[in-house]
């Protein structure tokens, strides 16, 4: 007579219980319009899914579209928009992804909010400043917001008429006007391999 060993479920799980370890982290890119984070943040997702990583680029445009549609560039709506996307980027995270997130997020408070969620849930958080001149950001005016300000169409443009309280200890300041895209990338990249997250 042959008995059969009774299946052990634990060694072998089922492919929907696998496991994968991967480290997620959420890399927010603030700094004014035009300043640069939305292109580094592309360019950057590019060479960390060439190295395996999986990666979110929450673009605030994209966001404001659906998650935060109901919020205006008051302070207090500017606040929950970051947190909001604060929360999403630390889920993202939390899970294995890398969430790349060039929003502006002007106020030093909000930020720190952010991060100090990411601590509390043990989830890694890197502040890159994306520290362009105003002077440069205006000549870029990729959207057209400064000359619109200028003429008096808008008010309360970031770094303009409107705050924006400039990080005090980033993880990393990138001056994009002095170097490429390819450059301000490699830098960002370059850290998160030192922190072990890329
Ligand atoms: N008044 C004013 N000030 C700043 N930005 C403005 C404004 N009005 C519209 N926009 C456009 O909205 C984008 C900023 O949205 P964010 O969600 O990144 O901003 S914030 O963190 O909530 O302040 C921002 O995108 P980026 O240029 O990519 O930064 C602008 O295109
Ligand atoms: N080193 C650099 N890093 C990022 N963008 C740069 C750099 N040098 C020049 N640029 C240009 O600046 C512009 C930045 O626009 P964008 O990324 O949309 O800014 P933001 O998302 O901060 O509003 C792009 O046209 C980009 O090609």
């Amino acid at each position: 007579m042959t008995t059969t060993a009774a299946p052990d479920p634990e060694a072998r799980p089922h492919p929907s219980r696998e496991t994968h370890v991967t480290t997620g982290a959420t890399v927010w890119l603030t700094g004014l319009p035009s300043a640069g984070k939305t292109t580094i943040a592309h360019e950057l997702a590019g060479l960390l899914r060439a190295g395996g990583r999986r990666v979110e680029v929450l673009d605030g445009d994209e966001i404001r579209e659906f998650l935060t549609a109901d919020l205006g560039f008051s302070r207090a709506d500017r606040h929950t928009n970051v947190q909001r996307i604060g929360f999403l980027a630390e889920l993202l995270a939390r899970n294995g992804v890398t969430a790349l997130v060039p929003v502006i997020a002007p106020y030093a408070d909000s930020r720190e909010a952010v991060r100090g969620r990411h601590a509390a849930g043990g989830t890694a958080y890197v502040e890159v400043h994306v520290a362009t001149p105003v002077e440069v950001c205006a000549e870029r005016d990729v959207k057209g917001l400064y000359a619109k300000q200028a003429a008096g169409e808008i008010s309360g443009l970031t770094g303009v008429d409107d705050p924006y309280e400039e990080p005090l200890a980033p993880d990393l300041r990138i001056e994009s006007q002095e170097q490429s895209v390819a450059e301000s990338a490699a830098a960002v990249h370059q850290l998160l391999v030192e922190r072990g997250l890329a």
